[in-house]
């Protein structure tokens, strides 16, 4: 099985580019004014036009109502959607019937009875993302650059598909991967050298770490 990579929270062509050119399947885009890394919908969908046939587009929101969406929908046309809030299984039915594109539904996890949660939502998300619980005091639900105890998910039932997430970066990816066997990672601040400001050196260096850590588990 060949492992996703996401590459979240893009904002400028360079950084883009370093993702696409070492192969990541998926590239993310950040609509949440809060954020850093937020885009605004023109910019992300002249953006995603270098991602075209090359890696899927994932738009990220947060608890965003139907007129962000639409708007959001109509400036960047993502491949997918990834909602990164408090959306209850209905609205993630909702979303997917009314834009017609797979949904990714992120959970925030500190304990295996975190996992719990994703109960209702099988058979209605398209995949599951496993970030950690934000700090205290945090303005965003995703995004902090923090892991979770990446032991918690081997609770989890295999036939479950995942993407895991929250402060992956080139040191800690390989270990990651020995400890769970994800559908596919996803990282944002571990490939930046300030909040918002990706690195192209540390965009090539995670990569390499994920190739590293297959080479490993193949030998
Ligand atoms: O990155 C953000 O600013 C963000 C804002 C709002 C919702 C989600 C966000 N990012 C997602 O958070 C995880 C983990 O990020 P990190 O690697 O720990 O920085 C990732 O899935 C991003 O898609």
């Amino acid at each position: 099985m060949t492992l996703d990579v996401k590459i979240c929270g893009l904002t400028k062509p360079d950084a883009l580019e370093a993702a696409l050119r070492n192969g990541a399947s998926h590239v993310g885009f950040i609509f949440f004014g809060k954020s850093p890394r937020n885009v605004a919908p023109a910019e992300a969908g002249r953006l995603r036009t270098l991602a075209t046939g090359r890696a899927r587009a994932v738009a990220v929101t947060v608890d965003a109502d139907d007129a962000t969406l639409d708007a959001m929908v109509a400036a960047m046309s993502p491949d997918m959607l990834q909602l990164h809030g408090h959306e209850p299984p209905e609205r993630v039915a909702a979303v997917k019937a009314r834009h017609g594109l797979p949904v990714i539904k992120a959970f925030s996890i500190r304990d295996a009875g975190d996992l719990a949660a994703i109960a209702p939502y099988r058979g209605v998300a398209d995949r599951f993302l496993f970030d950690a619980k934000p700090p205290k005091g945090a303005e965003l639900p995703g995004g902090n650059g923090v892991p979770f105890d990446w032991r918690v998910l081997a609770a989890l039932d295999p036939d479950v598909d995942y993407m895991l997430s929250g402060g992956l970066n080139s040191r800690n990816i390989g270990e990651a991967l020995r400890l769970v066997r994800p559908a596919g990672i996803d990282v944002s601040s571990g490939v930046e050298s300030a909040p918002g400001v990706k690195d192209v050196g540390l965009i090539d260096a995670f990569f390499e770490a994920v190739r590293a850590a297959g080479e490993r588990s193949a030998a």
